[in-house]
């Protein structure tokens, strides 16, 4: 799915006196199929562009675009991860995994794939536990597979692995990938962590100012997984740090 943001101003009312407008003129389009990176400091207005393209709320002016039809509201194509696991606490595994489909009647084979998911997402052994049973990353990968069960053709993470740790986070950041290049659907994923960044995109946004704008966008065509430790990685990690350093001096001289 071809998703297109033109002209795009997010503005909140936060007193009577005065508005802030976190986003302004955001303009980029995302091709069916990419794995695209929202990256940009805390509070820069990530999460907000991606409430857009989820539908929870709508942009003050400009417009969103998905394969031609405008974003009024949410839609099962799009699913969303959060930064913290949201399971239902008296459901177990299995029924959290399985909800949202049910609710929306989408229920042929369900069981099959939600037992598919479970599988891959390796928590298979735990489908009759209630979340409280969970680890963190368990709970993640139990809402990971709840938001691919519905198969959807736009997966929006909002620093899904920032709580998890070292380990977890390599591990499941490695099984989100091999499950795009299966499942091909258009992932967008925000994050202030650039190795994360590149270890996971194949184009990764820069967002930086007040309001923010896109300053850059980075192209990456290497192989996955991607090493740290590879000059390759390196080489894109400066660029990147250089450019928000670049933009972060021009913003400051304005002031
Ligand atoms: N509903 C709202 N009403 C008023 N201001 C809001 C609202 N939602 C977000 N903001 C403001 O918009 C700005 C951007 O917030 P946002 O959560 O999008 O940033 P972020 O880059 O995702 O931050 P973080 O990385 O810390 O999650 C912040 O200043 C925040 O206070």
């Amino acid at each position: 799915m071809k998703i297109k943001l033109k002209k795009v101003t997010k503005r909140y009312n936060t007193s009577a006196i005065s508005d802030h407008i976190v986003l302004k003129d955001i303009s980029f389009s995302i091709d069916d199929g990419d794995f695209v990176i929202i990256l940009g400091e805390s509070g820069c207005g990530k999460t907000t562009l991606l409430n857009l393209l989820a539908g929870l709320e709508l942009p003050t002016s400009g417009k969103i675009h998905v394969d031609g039809h405008q974003i009024r509201g949410i839609h099962p194509s799009r699913s969303m991860l959060f930064q913290q696991p949201t399971l239902i606490p008296w459901l177990n595994v299995k029924e959290n995994v399985a909800y949202g489909c049910k609710l929306r009647g989408d229920t042929k084979e369900l069981d099959y794939r939600v037992n598919q998911f479970l599988e891959l997402m390796g928590i298979a052994g735990f489908s009759d536990a209630v979340p409280n049973q969970l680890s963190l990353g368990m709970a993640q990968r139990a809402c990971l597979a709840r938001a691919l069960v519905g198969h959807p053709e736009i997966l929006l993470l909002d620093e899904p692995f920032a709580s998890l740790d070292t380990f977890t986070q390599a591990h499941i950041q490695e099984e989100l990938v091999n499950l795009w290049l299966s499942e091909q659907f258009t992932a967008v994923f925000v994050t202030h962590d650039i190795d994360e960044a590149i270890r996971l995109g194949n184009k990764i946004i820069l967002l930086a100012g007040e309001p923010a704008n896109i300053i850059d966008i980075f192209k990456i065509n290497t192989a996955y997984p991607r090493d740290r430790n590879t000059s390759e990685f390196k080489r894109i990690r400066t660029k990147i740090l250089e450019r928000f350093k670049t933009s972060y001096i021009a913003k400051r001289s304005l002031l």
